[in-house]
């Protein structure tokens, strides 16, 4: 799994994510996307190819998918509890970090 391919399944799932209404079904896409943003931390974009583990800027990349795997862990509660609609309104602030994100690292 490349990083291209972690980012189509971050895409998938917050689709499925964003219309399921059902429980298991959004819980395997918020667990789907965790596992993609956890696998995305050990690649490296095309933009910092050559940058030192330790620089800031991949230390940067690095807190952009924990801020990710945070929202998700937080959307991930609610859907576990059975609030999809809590769910799905946490996962709105998805989008904010993958602007973020592909800002600075696309
Ligand atoms: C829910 C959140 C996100 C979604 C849905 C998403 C989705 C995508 C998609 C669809 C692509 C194009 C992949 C392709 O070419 O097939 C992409 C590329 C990329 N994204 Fe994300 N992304 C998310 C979050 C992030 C975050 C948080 C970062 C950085 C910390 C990031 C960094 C990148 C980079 C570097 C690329 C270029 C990959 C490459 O083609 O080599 N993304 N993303």
């Amino acid at each position: 799994q490349d990083l291209e391919g972690d980012m189509d399944v971050l895409k998938g799932a917050l689709r499925t994510v964003q219309k399921t209404d059902d429980k298991a079904e959004m819980v395997r896409a918020l667990s789907d996307m965790r596992t993609a943003a956890s696998d995305a931390k050990t690649r490296t974009p095309d933009k910092l190819e050559g940058q030192p583990a330790d620089s800031a800027q991949v230390k940067d990349y690095h807190a952009e998918l924990d801020k990710l795997i945070g929202q998700i862990d937080d959307s991930l509660k609610l859907a576990n509890a059975g609030d999809l609609a809590g769910a799905k309104e946490q996962a709105k602030q998805f989008a904010a970090t993958r602007d973020e994100g592909h800002k600075k690292f696309r």
